[in-house]
């Protein structure tokens, strides 16, 4: 069922309670899985086995008994000794340490580089991204044992410094999975509309980029974990690894050289290392099936910055916004492409305008120009871009968050896609008003459910408290249109609000937006194409087409009398006051449908 295709209950959630309860949390269902089950317990008794060896064992890992040489297992050597008479047991304990702190060792110092840089390449893109995926590239042409031996050659047989060796040459991997789990997200609507709301690149990152990218790092962790160990014990059986430590690898190198003397030696290191191996990558299938089973995430296009720096008078009048010739650009394969083009328009305080027009014609390119948020490859400029006076054309980053969803408010197409799947209703609305605002939790919350309640939610507290999946697609724009007017913003932009939502609703939702409107005195833009929407809401109307305004009038006049030819195809273009169709009438014997008249 798609959020369009939900029943509004203005504030009883639709009955998908749901879904997250029934998935339950990462963890449950990961415990849920046997086979994760048996692999946590296995790699559990591998790690305290290996820690807790003194305790184990009273045997020495590297001390030589001549006498016990290749002694059986049994009496003081429960799994035999070796060829110079070590205890195999205690070398098994013992080299566990090594071998899981060469794994750990690796996998840290590959995290520790690789996530910092796929998150910033990823989030800010541009030279920073080309550069670091330049240098990841690099390293990963690099074949990966030559860099090792290399290592070794120049600080010597040091088992640690080679795994953080290993580290860095696993480190391209992290950042290219984390690179790309960014940029897939960075894309989200909701991460729009947390920018939109105001809220800081850390807080961004944080609240909805690191989740997203938590899983696939966690998952390929396991999987580089294993490879370590593989990877280390290769370095000890060729006898390239700390000389005396006893390890897995040198179990096994000490094994293959008694190989026809007693091959029996090769069955303890081997088998344990494989079952750590085969373990660590039978928990990374399970953590990718447990981890990955959240709740969906719609991908959309986003928005950003208005360029063109120039100082400019401060509006003078009422006038709250100030756009005077717009224009938004895209570099394309074919040329320059001109998507809004030297628009012009003033929204007053209180005032309501509308912007028509037909698909395309450019209406949420200026919105989104307006506020600041056209996408990367987009170019805003205008000669004049002002709100309450302010020049917004050459604002930061931080001077623009300051304001956007604080003074100026937006409400999206599609409220599902809005919202983050993996936080709570409250989460959601608490989090800008506490860093715009400054209230407390409890403060914030209080203010939360009020809202909810004014937006006509009938059951706030169980709104606030559900994810984004268990509330209908009227619901979540209640719940949207909530925070974008909970840091009281002067002006509010609305996109097309109606546009994803079941024609029940629509008029609901358009009341409500009316009422918050006069009752804030908030300038309102109101995005649409309907006219029936203008006529009911509108103050003044704003005529689009192709990128450039072609009317604009008070709305009662636009109706009454339209100047332009286009508006007057647009408003002839509307069902309303036309004459009713007739009747179909479907032929006897198959055939296309017709009108009866
Ligand atoms: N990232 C982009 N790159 C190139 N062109 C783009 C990009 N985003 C939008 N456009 C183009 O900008 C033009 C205006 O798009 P916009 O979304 O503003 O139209 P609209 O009037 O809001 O339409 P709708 O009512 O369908 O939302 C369209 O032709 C669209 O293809």
């Amino acid at each position: 069922m798609t959020h369009t295709e939900r029943r509004d209950t203005r504030g009883t959630p639709d009955s998908a309670p749901g879904t997250a309860r029934r998935r339950g949390r990462p963890l449950s269902r990961l415990l849920r899985n046997r086979v994760a089950v048996v692999c946590l317990a296995l790699l559990a008794l591998i790690v305290a086995a290996s820690v807790f060896a003194p305790l184990l064992t009273s045997a020495s890992p590297t001390r030589a008994t001549l006498d016990d040489a290749f002694a059986p297992p049994g009496g003081g050597h429960l799994l035999g000794a070796d060829s110079v008479g070590r205890d195999v047991l205690a070398r098994l304990l013992y080299g566990g340490r090594v071998s899981l702190l060469g794994g750990f060792i690796a996998v840290a110092v590959a995290l520790l580089i690789g996530v910092p840089a796929g998150l910033l390449a990823g989030y800010y893109r541009g030279r920073l991204d080309a550069v670091v995926s330049w240098v990841a590239s690099l390293l990963m042409a690099a074949p990966a044992i030559m860099v090792l031996l290399v290592s070794i050659a120049a600080i010597g047989p040091d088992t640690n410094a080679t795994m953080a060796v290993l580290g860095l040459i696993l480190a391209p991997g992290v950042f290219r999975l984390v690179r790309a789990s960014v940029t897939s997200v960075r894309e989200e609507l909701y991460v729009d509309a947390a920018r939109v709301s105001g809220l800081g690149d850390a807080r961004i990152v944080r609240r909805h980029i690191l989740p997203v990218v938590q899983a696939p790092t966690i998952i390929q962790s396991a999987q580089m974990f294993g490879v370590a160990v593989v990877i280390q014990a290769g370095i000890e059986f060729l006898g390239l690894g700390s000389a005396g430590q006893a390890s897995w690898g040198a179990m096994l190198n000490e094994a293959f050289a008694n190989l026809y003397t007693k091959p029996s030696l090769l069955v303890a290191p081997g088998l344990t290392i494989v079952l750590t191996v085969a373990t660590l990558g039978l928990l990374a299938n399970a953590l990718r099936d447990a981890l990955l089973d959240t709740p969906g995430r719609a991908t959309r296009r986003r928005p950003r910055t208005v360029s063109a720096p120039a100082s400019t008078p401060a509006a003078a009048d009422d006038s709250l916004l100030v756009v005077e010739d717009l224009r938004v650009t895209y570099a394309t394969r074919d040329g320059e492409r001109t998507v809004v083009d030297g628009v012009s328009l003033t929204v007053r305080r209180g005032e309501v305008v509308g912007l028509v027009g037909e698909s395309g014609s450019g209406k949420s390119q200026t919105a989104f120009a307006i506020l600041g948020l056209l996408p990367p490859e987009g170019r805003g400029e205008a000669g004049r871009l002002s709100f309450d006076g302010r020049d917004l054309r050459g604002l930061g980053r931080k001077e623009r968050n300051a304001l956007r969803g604080c003074r100026i408010a937006y409400v999206p197409q599609e409220p599902m896609s809005n919202l983050d799947p993996a936080f709570r209703i409250g989460t959601q609305l608490t989090d800008p008003m506490r860093a715009h605002l400054k209230l407390t939790a409890r403060e914030a919350r209080e203010k939360a459910l009020a809202l909810l309640e004014r937006v006509g939610i009938a059951e706030p507290e169980r709104v606030y408290h559900a994810y984004p999946h268990q509330i209908s697609g009227g619901m979540a724009q209640r719940v949207l249109i909530a925070g974008a007017v909970s840091c009281d913003p002067e002006l509010l932009i609305a996109d097309e609000p109606t546009t994803a939502l079941d024609v029940t609703v629509q008029a609901e939702v358009l009341d409500l937006l009316r009422e918050l409107q006069r009752e804030r005195e908030m300038g309102l833009i109101l995005v649409t194409h309907n006219f029936g929407v203008v006529a009911d809401i509108c103050d003044r109307v704003v005529v689009m087409r192709t990128g450039q305004v072609v009317e604009t009038a008070p709305a009662g006049q636009l109706f009454a009398e339209p100047r332009h030819e286009y508006t007057r195809m647009l408003l002839d273009s509307t069902l309303e006051d036309a004459p009713p169709r007739a009747p179909l009438r479907i032929p006897a014997t198959g055939g296309p449908l017709q009108e009866t008249v």
